[in-house]
Order: structure tokens, then C-alpha cells, then sequence
């Protein structure tokens, strides 16, 4: 019999099913409450019953352990400053999706050496994603592979799917069993449509294939995720965080039924992928926030910003000695000071717009 399946495969390597990765990184009791207050806050910022507003906030991708750590440590004191007016959740990306090729996060190869050691990667993420529930801080991620949910999922408090999935039914699935609120990012091109299906989408009941916690080959059948909601990034060659584009995406979202809740990316095309131009969106959709707000309207109720220790991005070199400590290997970053001032201004701007509900 001549072989016909395979044939583009080289290996199968087992890995550790989600009940074994769990076992050896435990769920803490407080990293649990971390991740639950973290849900519970973004649940009623989306239902209008919270009115600040959430900020996804940390580096492009996670690369270094200590360098992460030492960044939601400085974060986790910046958002107690600032939880008057916001919830601070911290970006802690280890999947990249690429345009073409590239290193594709800590998870697919965390020694940045092409060995792709994704056991290692997924228990490292775990240990890391624990230690910032731990310091008090919620967590936010990209979803991207379909099963990697059923390794991290219980450490996650907000999730993105990406302006290159956002249309992908299989992602649209596995958003409607996630635990967590679900950002769509609308497409590369800029258009807003493949996003505001993926709300409906991920509302929705679906039956799909995956895996359970013991790694056994099963059918999902989910509940569907009340929490999606739009996440502009710009595309196509231009941004869509001014007032004009808002309006346009509350008209998409009133066309297709769906609440005003629109999360705007600082990053990416509405800044370019220039890292300094990230405090002009910001300031610029703070504005409109306040502005919003006074007039006892309310749409943009999130804000993302691609932020790490020091400014812009290096290759990866060969000799990984050589990196910049808290310097981004993905895209280019504002660093810590200029994160600082962003959310400083943006707080003293909310302050008299925004009240707490909760005060600690
Ligand atoms: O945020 C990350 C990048 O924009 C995304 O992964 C695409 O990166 P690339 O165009 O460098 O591949
Ligand atoms: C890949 C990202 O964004 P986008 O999907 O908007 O390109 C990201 O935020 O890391």
C-alpha cells in the first residue's frame, strides 16, 4: 500500500496534557482571586455597571522571565496609583501570530534558537502568568493556537484574538468557551466586518473538535461568550481611533445589535508601529472618553498599549547575551517612563469624569 497521509510530517512528539502542566504549576488561591477580580471588573466595565475604563498594557511579546516580572512589578504599583479611573491588565503575549515568517513566541520556542521546545515554553508561561496573578495583577493574552486555552486558560483574564484570526471560525469557537471577555481585532485591512461577526460568532452555542484537560481527543460544546467586543487597531494603511472611525464602529455594532463596547489599540497600524505616537492615540481617545462621558455617552471603554522597560525593538541576535534587557524582539515598545506619564495624564483626565465604585 503506497502511503498517503503524513507525508509533510516529520514527527509526532507527545506532549504533556493540560492535567500534567497544571499539576506541575498550580493554580494558587491568589493567583485565583487575581484572575477572578480581574474578569469580574472587565465583566461590569462591559455591562456599563463599572464606568472606568481597562488598559491592556505591557510588551509586544514576553521573551525574558526576569525582565517580565520586573515590569509587572513596576505596572502593579502604577495601577494601584491609577484604579480610580482604570484597570491596569497586563499584556503578556507568548503567541505571535507573524505576517510571514519570524519568531513565533516564548511558548513555540523559548530559547529563541529555532529548537522549539514547546513543553518547556508552555510549563514557563504557566510559571510566569502564576507570578503575575501572584504580584496582583489580572493577565491579558492572545489566543491563538485552539488548544493552548486548556493549558493557561485559568490564568488568563482577558483575551485577544488577532486582526489575522478574528475572521478564522476556529478561533470564533474556541472564543465562545474561553472563561474570559474576548477582544476581536478588526482585519489587517482595516475593515471592521470579519470582527463584529466574531462577536455574534463567539456569542453563539458551538460543537467543535478539541481536547479536555486530559489531553483525550473530544468534542467542545460550549455555552457561548456574552463578553466579546471590538478591539480597533488599524489597517489598510491608516488608523481608526479618531472620532470619525468611533462613530463608524458604533454604527457597524448598532447595525449587527450589539453594545457600544470598543477597545482602542494604541499600537499597531493606529500608531504606524511607531512606538512614539502611541501617546498621541492615547491622548487623543482619552479626549473622547472624557468627552463621551460628559455627554452620558459611552463607547470606548478600553485602551491597549504596547509598553516594556525600554523603548523600541532589537533582533534577535545569535548570541542571546548579547539582547537588551527589557527591550522588545517583536514590535517596538514605549518604555517604562513615557508609560508612566500616559497613564498618569490619562488619570488625572478621568479624574471628575470617572469614579470608582469600588474604592479599595
Ligand atoms: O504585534 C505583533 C506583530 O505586529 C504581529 O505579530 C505581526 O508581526 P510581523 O509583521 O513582524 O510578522
Ligand atoms: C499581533 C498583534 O496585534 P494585531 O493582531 O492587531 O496585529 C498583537 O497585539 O500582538
Amino acid at each position: 500500500m503506497q502511503q498517503t497521509e503524513n507525508l509533510n510530517i516529520e514527527a509526532f512528539e507527545p506532549m504533556p496534557t493540560p492535567e500534567e502542566i497544571h499539576a506541575r504549576v498550580p493554580l494558587s488561591d491568589a493567583a485565583a482571586e487575581s484572575v477572578l477580580a480581574g474578569r469580574r471588573t472587565l465583566e461590569r466595565i462591559l455591562d456599563g455597571t463599572d464606568p472606568r475604563v481597562f488598559v491592556v498594557v505591557g510588551p509586544c511579546s514576553i521573551h525574558d522571565p526576569v525582565a517580565g516580572l520586573d515590569y509587572a512589578r513596576r505596572l502593579k504599583k502604577l495601577a494601584d496609583e491609577v484604579a480610580g479611573t482604570m484597570l491596569l491588565v497586563m499584556r503578556v503575549y507568548f503567541e505571535k501570530p507573524r505576517t510571514a515568517t519570524g519568531w513565533k513566541g516564548y511558548i513555540n520556542d523559548p530559547r529563541m534558537d529555532d529548537s522549539f521546545h514547546i513543553e518547556e515554553g508552555m510549563q514557563k508561561a504557566r510559571e510566569f502568568l502564576l507570578a503575575v496573578n501572584e504580584i496582583g495583577l489580572p493577565a491579558a493574552t492572545e489566543a491563538l493556537d485552539p488548544i493552548g486555552p486548556q493549558y493557561l486558560g485559568d490564568l488568563i483574564a482577558w483575551v485577544a484574538i488577532g486582526a489575522r484570526t478574528s475572521e478564522s471560525q476556529t478561533h470564533r469557537e474556541m472564543s465562545s468557551g474561553l472563561s474570559a471577555p474576548v477582544g476581536f481585532k478588526n482585519g489587517t485591512d482595516g475593515s471592521l466586518d470579519a470582527a463584529v461577526n466574531a462577536i455574534i460568532s463567539a456569542s453563539s452555542q458551538h460543537s467543535f473538535l478539541g481536547i479536555n484537560m486530559q489531553g483525550r481527543s473530544s468534542v467542545v460544546r460550549t455555552a457561548g461568550n456574552r463578553y466579546g467586543h471590538l478591539v480597533l487597531r488599524g489597517g489598510g494603511g491608516r488608523p481608526n481611533y479618531d472620532t470619525v472611525s468611533v462613530a463608524l464602529a458604533e454604527a457597524a455594532l448598532d447595525k449587527a445589535k450589539l453594545p457600544h463596547n470598543i477597545v482602542v489599540d494604541c499600537s499597531h497600524a493606529n500608531s504606524y508601529k511607531k512606538p512614539e505616537l502611541q501617546p498621541l492615540v492615547m491622548h487623543d481617545c482619552i479626549n473622547q472618553i472624557a468627552d463621551q462621558r460628559k455627554a452620558g455617552h459611552r463607547s470606548i471603554v478600553g485602551l491597549m498599549i504596547e509598553s516594556f522597560i525600554e523603548a523600541g525593538n532589537q533582533p534577535i541576535p545569535a548570541d542571546l547575551s548579547q539582547l537588551k534587557y527589557g527591550c522588545s524582539v517583536t514590535d517596538a515598545c514605549v518604555d517604562w517612563a513615557t508609560t508612566e506619564k500616559m497613564l498618569r495624564e490619562a488619570d488625572a483626565a478621568l479624574r471628575g469624569v470617572i469614579t470608582n465604585p469600588n474604592p479599595a
